[in-house]
């Protein structure tokens, strides 16, 4: 069986368990690693192109001496005056490829959009609109709006479904 070496450029266990849970099941042998690389972005992303360029910085940053390596970035986007949550993934490869895909999006309440235009990160955001602590790590915002119908793992893994796809066409 082939045999993977991959990172996940987060220590996010939302984010890790996104990107295990799908390699897990293809068929190789994958070693994962989860590193810290940089998005060279803010820490919120404002925009759609913001947000994916986080996602690929993140890839490209931990790719090193892996056969690939998957970035995650969630940010916000505004259209018609309304504040969405967005997701974007990126993966690496040896051979200078890039392949990005967008996940979920979903509109986030007005109490919760002008806290992100005050400067506040989202992740604090979420904690404090659901007197939860540490949603970012496992529900998401997207578990909170979803009424926990999809959480941020599950959020996360359909991205990577799109990447791995892209990925394994152009190996094959
Ligand atoms: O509670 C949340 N639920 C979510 O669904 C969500 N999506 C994005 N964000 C926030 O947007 C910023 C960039 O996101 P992000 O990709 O950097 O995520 P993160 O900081 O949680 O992970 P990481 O940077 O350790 O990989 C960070 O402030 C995140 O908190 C979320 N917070
Ligand atoms: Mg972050």
């Amino acid at each position: 069986m082939k045999k993977i070496r991959a990172a996940i450029a987060s220590k996010n266990p939302a984010k890790i368990n996104a990107v295990s849970n799908v390699l897990k099941n293809m068929e190789w042998t994958v070693d994962l690693s989860a590193i810290d690389a940089d998005s060279e972005v803010s820490a919120q992303p404002f925009s759609q192109q913001e947000t994916r360029q986080g996602a690929v910085n993140r890839a490209k940053n931990a790719l090193g001496e892996y056969d690939f390596a998957i970035g995650l970035e969630g940010g916000v986007y505004e259209m018609e005056g309304i504040l969405f949550l967005c997701n974007w993934g990126a993966l690496a490869t040896q051979d200078g490829h890039i392949f990005t895909a967008a996940g979920a999006q979903i509109p986030l309440p007005e109490e919760i959009a002008d806290g992100l235009r005050n400067g506040t990160e989202l992740g604090p955001i979420m904690d404090e609109y659901a007197n939860e602590s540490g949603i970012r790590q496992h529900k998401g915002a997207i578990g909170i709006l979803t009424n926990g119908l999809v959480n941020r793992g599950e959020m996360f893994g359909h991205v990577v479904k799109l990447l791995m796809g892209q990925y394994q066409r152009h190996s094959d």
